[in-house]
């Protein structure tokens, strides 16, 4: 089975800087190696709110690494230097829109500010990139909403075979 890569990018000008400790980056690579039961590796960098640094990379993740998927967290907000939206939709060549709708509406349910994160989804060549906020109370609500799909859209641009335990996110592939 071929083995996947699974870029975890953290965009924070405050962990970049080591002032706290990336906590959302580090709950998405738990919430991986608990769901995921086919083999991958993890490759992850943290960032600071730079356009130009998250557009690089988001770029080396997918080109050089091969990453088939990549998970931001961070910098979706309205602040000035939230800017991971705008990275995201400079480098991808499709944006899935439903990603962004979904993991709204269900934040909607935790917090009412979740109306401002402008979170995203698209994919870059065999690469899907989804942005997650920076709150580490949104890591697991957000994936465990969208994570459904994710093995699918992998299988549509090319990637390898995602599976996962059913108890914790039942994938769905609509051609069974
Ligand atoms: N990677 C992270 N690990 C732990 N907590 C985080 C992380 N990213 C964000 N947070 C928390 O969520 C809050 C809002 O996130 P946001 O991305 O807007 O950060 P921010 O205030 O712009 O911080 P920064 O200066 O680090 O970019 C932060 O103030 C922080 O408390
Ligand atoms: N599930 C969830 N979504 C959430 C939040 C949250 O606490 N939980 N915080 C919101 C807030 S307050 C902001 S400003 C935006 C953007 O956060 P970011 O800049 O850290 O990405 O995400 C929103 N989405």
């Amino acid at each position: 089975m071929e083995k996947a890569k699974f870029g975890v990018l953290t965009v924070s000008d405050r962990a970049s800087r080591g002032e706290y400790e990336d906590i959302s980056g580090k709950y998405i690579i738990e919430y991986l190696k608990d769901v995921v039961t086919s083999p991958f590796e993890i490759v992850y960098r943290v960032v600071p709110d730079e356009r130009d640094i998250i557009e690089g990379a988001l770029i080396h993740m997918a080109d050089e690494e091969g990453c088939c998927l990549i998970l931001t967290t961070g910098g979706t907000g309205p602040a000035p230097r939230d800017v991971t939206p705008e990275a995201t939709m400079a480098v991808c060549h499709k944006i899935l829109p439903g990603f962004g709708e979904l993991m709204r509406q269900v934040s909607l349910q935790q917090v009412p500010t979740a109306i401002l994160s402008r979170q995203l989804a698209g994919i870059r060549n065999r690469t899907l990139i989804i942005n997650l906020p920076g709150k580490p109370q949104s890591i697991k609500l957000c994936l465990d909403a969208v994570f459904p799909a994710v093995p699918y859209c992998i299988d549509l641009i090319g990637g390898p075979y995602i599976t996962t335990d059913e108890n914790k996110v039942k994938a769905f592939r609509p051609k069974g």
